[in-house]
């Protein structure tokens, strides 16, 4: 999640290898940024809510034989920023706890601050008031936190610096006379390091430079932007959202409704979706990936990337992979400001619980919200169904940043665990391109797919100028990376298990404690920050949503029947409140006047 890094020499660290450290826990989050470094006077903690190379540029850390440093993706706190101080302590911590909450309750002081990373702080602080063994620390954070705990703990006045793990996403490099450590392997190949090995819940202990010194604290904040929105629930507005029952005509065998796009019905009333549909919940021999992966094994260290949303199919997929598949993953995750605090914290339990290292690349999440915000703005000036993808194409640079990681793990092989029944003909559909019943998953699309979805796209937005803005540029190449790289070492986990809602369901939340979203009682989407504002203007506009695409499909599956499929649309429809308001509020919109703009739009029926 965040980067963290530390450099611990025998003389003043070198710039340019900071430089390296810093650069690349950047990749792993930018919205605030903090330095520890020691002086003569002492160790000094600066802190800001801008990017680490700007406060690497402002400090004076020179002639230090110590810094360390912290690249922020704040998900617990918004006014507060890491290192995290108490007392003689600091933290600089990668992951969050998601029971930090709970755990104040069992510690004896005093809770100062709304980041779940001051729980290692006051467990630090206690552990070493009752003159306790340093080395007993980490195993009891680690046995009281859940959810990812990569960090590192420094005690000036000991002259100690520890650092440990539950998931692996922490590596230390040694040479003769620097040590360094970093989220993740590759700076520290980068450096020369040949000794290099990742740190699991044994903790390494490093000596620093002792110092009697108070730790000196300076803050540098002036963000306005809340970029960690609360879900809130507020009555009033939310009865602004309509939830119109409708009697469109549906597939007598699916519940597809007349308004789906390029929708025709036979003399039987059944519709072309239904009748071009192949079955593909029909796994092949598990027997055949476990052949298929043989050659990527490797005896030591990772040996595959588990594209890693959060979301209940990719978790599904990790637990497969580690307990059945018995590999060894590194999970990859892209955030691009619009994966929900819930599938933030599902990511930290997952990997922990698993131990497996997660590599995040985060974008500048106030400027990929920006581009949403003018994209929408530009959208409700001319509503068009065809034109919702504008508002998710930011996320596309996923598919670019997969080949970021193989490159920089080495690692080349892909296992994905994508819902074989999750297709969205539709949303295509309504810009006017027909469904392609063959398309394969994840990785197909040609040129001419493309440049006729382009060329309407455009026409599209000749309709509202606004979107002629400064994102142009990041939808277009976001997409061109998503149909274009050349893909190559990849499976799909759900080619060979079968999808089981119900398994998956039970044993995420009974075995990982997975959390599930309190506005909707579906577990498809809720890791996307998107999802409820877009299928709200679907179900209003059209009286369908995704929902019932995936209840489609499980009806042609023969999983769930017709009858089965219409209840739980009709609950999974449900406009979600808290989560729109969420969306909005992230992108800085007013509630009222979106949705009372949503609401005016002509319906198909
Ligand atoms: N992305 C992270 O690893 C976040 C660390 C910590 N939970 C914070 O908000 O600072």
């Amino acid at each position: 999640m965040c980067g963290i890094f530390g450099l611990v020499s025998g003389s003043a660290v070198k710039a340019s290898n900071l430089k390296v450290l810093a650069e690349h826990a950047r990749q792993r989050g930018r919205d605030s940024s903090g330095l520890v470094y020691e002086t003569p006077a002492g160790y000094v903690i600066e802190r800001a809510d801008k990017d680490i190379n700007w406060l690497l540029k402002r400090t004076n850390h020179k002639k230090s034989r110590v810094v360390f440093g912290h690249s922020r993706l704040i998900t617990n706190g918004l006014s507060d920023n890491q290192p995290v101080v108490r007392e003689d302590v600091f933290v600089i911590h990668n992951g969050i706890i998601v029971n930090h909450e709970e755990l104040w309750k069992h510690i004896s002081s005093k809770r100062l601050q709304q980041i779940d990373t001051e729980v290692i702080a006051a467990l630090a602080v206690e552990h070493v008031k009752q003159g306790r063994d340093l080395n007993e620390l980490a195993e009891k954070v680690l046995s009281l936190c859940k959810g990812v705990v990569a960090c590192a703990i420094g005690f000036p006045k000991l002259g100690k610096l520890m650092i440990f793990s539950n998931n692996g996403s922490l590596y230390l490099g040694a040479s003769q006379d620097e040590k360094a450590f970093s989220s993740e392997r590759y700076p520290l190949e980068k450096l020369g390091f040949s000794d290099i090995q990742q740190v699991r819940r044994e903790p390494v202990v490093i000596d620093i430079p002792l110092s009697a010194a108070d730790l000196k604290v300076s803050d540098f904040s002036k963000r306005r932007n809340n970029i960690v929105p609360a879900l809130q629930s507020n009555l009033q507005e939310a009865a602004l959202l309509e939830y119109p029952e409708h009697h469109l005509r549906r597939c007598t065998k699916c519940i597809l409704p007349e308004t789906m796009p390029f929708i025709d019905f036979d003399e039987h009333g059944v519709c072309n979706y239904c009748r071009a549909y192949k079955p593909r919940n029909i796994p092949k021999p598990k027997e055949e990936l476990f052949k298929l992966v043989e050659p990527y094994r490797r005896s030591t260290g990772i040996d595959c990337i588990v594209p890693f949303s959060g979301g209940r199919d990719s978790c599904y997929g990790l637990h497969l992979i580690v307990k059945e598949l018995k590999m060894n993953p590194v999970t990859y995750t892209y955030d691009w400001g619009m994966v929900t605090d819930l599938g933030r914290r599902n990511i930290s339990r997952m990997c922990a619980e698993l131990g497996v290292e997660n590599i995040i690349i985060a974008d500048d999440i106030e400027k990929k919200r920006r581009n949403i915000r003018v994209n929408l703005q530009a959208w409700l000036k001319s509503p068009h169904l065809g034109m919702i993808s504008m508002l998710t194409a930011g996320d596309k640079h996923f598919f670019r940043h997969v080949e970021t990681v193989k490159k920089q793990t080495g690692v080349s092989l892909n296992l994905w665990g994508v819902n074989p029944l999750e297709v969205t003909h539709f949303k295509a559909g309504f810009l006017g391109i027909p469904p392609d019943f063959d398309e394969k998953r994840v990785y197909m699309h040609g040129w001419q797919k493309q440049i006729e979805y382009q060329k309407l796209r455009f026409k599209a937005m000749l309709a509202s100028p606004g979107y002629f803005n400064s994102s142009l540029w990041d939808t277009l190449s976001g997409e061109y990376y998503r149909s274009f790289t050349e893909k190559k070492d990849y499976y799909h986990i759900f080619d060979y298990w079968r999808w089981d809602e119900a398994l998956i369901d039970g044993t995420l939340i009974n075995q990982y404690d997975w959390e599930t979203a309190i506005d909707t009682n579906t577990t498809w989407r809720i890791g996307d920050g998107t999802a409820a504002f877009y299928n709200y203007i679907y179900y209003l506009v059209a009286g369908f949503t995704e929902h019932d695409t995936f209840r489609s499909n499980q009806i042609r599956e023969g999983d769930i029947s017709r009858e089965q499929a219409l209840e739980l649309v009709k609950d999974e429809n449900r406009p979600r409140y808290e989560n729109i308001k969420w969306y909005l509020d992230a992108l800085g919109m007013d509630f009222a006047e979106v949705i009372k703009v949503v609401n005016k739009i002509p319906r198909l029926y």
